[in-house]
Order: C-alpha cells, then structure tokens, then sequence
C-alpha cells in the first residue's frame, strides 16, 4: 500500500508550493497546464488504499470500459496493463495471509484422511499427498521475495496445477473405500482454492484447474492406479465447473473495482486542480496578472518573517503612474487600462529572483518586493525602472514628459522584533510622497530625515 501525505492544496502551496505559485502569478500565467505542473499533481493527494497508479487514461475512455461490460474479462491494451500492475501487488499481499490459510486446511483434511486410510496405504498415499504441503509453503515462501515478484501469477498457477495434479492422483491410488470420500473432497477443497481463493485471475485459474486435471490423469496411469471417472465426474468436473463460475465473477469484480479507483482518483485530481485554479485566480490581479494584494500580503510577511530570522535587508518599492488620471480622462478608461498593463509588464520583469515579487497594489499604484536586496542594488533596480519606462515610451496627452511616467518610492530595511513589515510599507509610501512632490518621474529613498519629520509630524 502507498501511504500519501495527507496535504490538500492550500497546505501546499502554502508550506512548499509558496514560491512557485508566486512566480506563476507574478508572470501572469496561472493556467490549468501550469497548474498541473505544481506540487500538487507531483505529491499525490489520493490515499485508495491500493493505490491506482498514475492515471493518465481519459475519463471517458474508463467509462467507455466500464459500460462496455467487458465480458471476455480483458481491457484495450495500456489499460490491461495498467490493470496487472494495480493486481499483482494486490493479489501478492492476499497470497501472504491466504497461503497459511490453505496449509491450515491441508492439515485438517489429512488428519481426517490418516485416521480412515489402510494400515499399509499410510506410506504410498503421504508419498504423493505430501507434497502438496511442500509446493503450498514453497510458493508462500516465495511471495516473500520480491525478486519473484513479476513471476507470482505464474509460480502460483504452476503450483495451482501440480496440487490439482497430486490431488486427483492421490484419489485414485487409494483402494476404494471410507478414505477415498475423504480424498475426493480434497480434490473439492483444491478445485474451489484455486478457482476462487488463491486470487488468480480467470484465464490462468481454468488454465491450472485443467492442466492440472491432465497431470493427475497422467500420474494415475504412471503409479499403475484406475481412474474412476463417475466419481472424478462429480468431484472434479462439478467442482471444475463452478469453480470456473466463482472465477469469473470474482475477476470481473476486480476489474471493475479497478475502473471505479480510477474514475475516484480522476474525480479527486480534477478537484484538486480545480481548487488549485481557484486559489490561484484569488490570489492574481484579474487586469494585470500581477499578484494582488492578498497574496502581496503574504508574501510580505513571509518574507518579512525569513528576513529576521536571516536578519538580511529586505527592499519594498511602491510604484506610481503619474498623472494617471488625466491620461484616464483624456484617452479613455481601456486605454488606462492598456497603459497599467504595460506598466505592470514593465514592473514585473524586474522580479526575476525567487521571492522577488511584482504586484497591483491598487488602483495605478503597483509594488516590488526584494528580500535579501541591498540599498545599493536597490537603488539601480529603482533607476532601471526609471529607464525602462522612459524606453517604453508610452504617449501622454497631458503629461510633463509627453509620455507616461512614473514615482518610485523605496525603503530598505533589515527587520527587527520591534519593526514591522507596516513600517517599511508606510516608509516607501512617504519615499513615493517625496518622489512626487519633488517633481514625478524619479525614485527617492525613506531616509532619516524622513524619520524625523514623520516623528515631529506625529507629536
Ligand atoms: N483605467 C483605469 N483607471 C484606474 C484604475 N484604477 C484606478 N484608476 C484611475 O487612476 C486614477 C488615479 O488618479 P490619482 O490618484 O488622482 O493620481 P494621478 O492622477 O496619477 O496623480 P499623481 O499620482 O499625483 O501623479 C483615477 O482617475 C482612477 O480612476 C483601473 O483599474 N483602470
């Protein structure tokens, strides 16, 4: 049995898929395909016990099966397949508890049959019964080991065959009497063992019933002994007869048991990626394709947190278009909205590190977030920006520039347990204030005098 973890989709993306959710939102390409690719469709979340493996065949085509009835007990090819890999394991796990279960019975029979045999019959009859004690444990020895393992179905149905074999034999070299009753109801026991017990499939079943059937008849004639067919017929060809019966429907229960996880194991991953698409879509920005808020609001706190822990800096850039709604007013809300998501394209392509993140913060005002970020370094990812708007060269009709700029406010911090990631937030908005009443088009970094100015401002 393949024990999963029990993670459900939040729990992942929360705790492990945190940072590729992250970059999947920044680049604005949450889809169903790129969500299949995350954690979650790798861990596995469904536990059916005996696990279907990767199910990779359609919905439809697992109906079409199920619905088709499959009578001649036999799947279209990779599905078969798929299907002896599901059952051998399981049929193998059985063996382990059933084997015993057969010796156990074994013992009973011939403690009754050695209590009625002939004084002088005790010695040929356990020559040959014996054996069958000896192919039964040798088989469940070697369920044990798994470099038999592929081989199961087969050792199992030979064994199958040569405890028929020796069953219907020792039947016959008995002289007839009270202790062939006995042996006749041994070859019952191991007609209806094999055909619905020791968890062969069908074909391989009917196939050791009869063979093995054969191989009694042949060691009949070898040890010199009659066959006495009106009885045989009775025992052996009645029991052959519903043992087969037995094996069908068994088989085919099987099968059908088989389609039903797959079509469960479908449901829970379609669920699941479904949650994921949810999850996703609640955490981007529907215009831009940015992160929104909520998940900016996490990802600062996360990255708050792991910049105390590291004590590293950490750099948070607020954003905004200038003159924003006069271009608004002049163009036209789409073409504002066309110019916020060249803008948030523009911003994006600067968060290209884990953990870097781009997001609408609201309205035309967006946010960079950069753990483990110098104020340097920051200083010419805020320059950069700068540049690469004025590369963009979007055209503002009521402008300074005559084309669509922008303000930077920045604050770098390196977190402390008397700070908070609100702080920095309020620090790189009174930046962004700065940068604006300073003239636009510029970044200004929260500095000292900032600080005091605020505190004076405070008191
Ligand atoms: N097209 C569009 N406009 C938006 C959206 N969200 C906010 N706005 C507009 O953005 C404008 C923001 O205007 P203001 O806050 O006055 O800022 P501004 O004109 O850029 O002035 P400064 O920031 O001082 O340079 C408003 O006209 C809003 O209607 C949006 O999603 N789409």
């Amino acid at each position: 049995m393949v024990n999963q973890e029990d993670l459900t989709p939040i729990t992942i993306i929360k705790e492990s898929g945190i940072r590729a959710m992250n970059n999947d939102i920044v680049s604005g390409d949450i889809d169903s395909t790129d969500i299949n690719s995350m954690p979650l469709r790798s861990m596995g979340v469904l536990n059916l016990g005996d696990r279907v493996e990767e199910n990779d065949h359609s919905e439809e085509e697992i109906r079409a099966v199920l619905n088709s009835k499959f009578w001649s007990l036999r799947f279209p090819k990779a599905l078969e397949a798929k299907y002896r890999t599901y059952y051998r394991p399981r049929a193998l796990k059985s063996f382990h508890f059933r084997a015993p279960i057969i010796l156990l019975l074994y013992v009973i029979l011939i403690s009754g049959i050695i209590k009625l045999l002939p004084d002088n019959s005790f010695l040929r009859w356990i020559n040959i019964y014996g054996w069958v004690a000896v192919v039964v444990a040798g088989a469940w020895v070697m369920s044990y080991f798994s470099i038999f393992d592929r081989w199961f179905e087969w050792y199992v149905t030979i064994g199958c065959l040569i405890c028929v074999g020796l069953s219907v034999a020792v039947a016959n070299v008995i002289a007839p009497g009270v202790s062939t009753i006995l042996s006749h109801a041994g070859i019952m026991y191991a007609m209806i063992l094999i055909y619905s017990f020791v968890g062969l499939r069908f074909p391989l079943a009917v196939f050791a019933g009869w063979a093995g059937g054969v191989l009694g008849f042949i060691l009949t004639h070898q040890l010199h002994a009659e066959m006495d067919w009106q009885l045989l017929h009775r025992t052996y060809t009645g029991t052959s007869i519903l043992g087969m019966c037995m094996a069908y429907a068994l088989d085919r229960q099987e099968r059908t048991n088989f389609l039903q996880a797959c079509l469960l194991q479908q449901a829970v991953i379609n669920g699941e990626r479904l949650a994921n698409q949810l999850d996703g879509l609640s955490r981007q920005d529907a215009l831009t394709g940015l992160a929104n808020r909520r998940h900016l609001d996490e990802m600062m706190n996360h990255e708050w947190n792991r910049a105390l822990r590291q004590q590293q800096s950490l750099v948070l850039m607020i954003i905004d278009v200038d003159y924003f709604k006069h271009y608004n007013d002049k163009l036209g809300h789409v073409a504002g909205d066309e110019c916020l998501r060249k803008v948030g394209q523009l911003i994006h392509s600067l968060a290209k590190r884990s953990g870097e993140l781009a997001a609408r913060y609201g309205g035309e005002e967006f946010v960079l977030l950069f753990p483990s970020m110098e104020g340097d370094v920051a200083e010419q990812q805020a320059q950069r920006l700068i540049e690469r708007m004025t590369a963009l060269s979007i055209p503002h009709p009521d402008g300074e520039n005559q084309h669509v700029t922008f303000s930077i406010g920045v604050s770098v911090a390196v977190p402390t347990p008397e700070t908070s990631i609100d702080q920095l937030l309020r620090q790189a908005d009174a930046a962004l204030y700065k940068a604006k009443a300073n003239g636009r088009n510029r970044y200004e970094f929260f500095s000292e005098s900032m600080r005091k100015a605020a505190a004076v401002e405070e008191c």
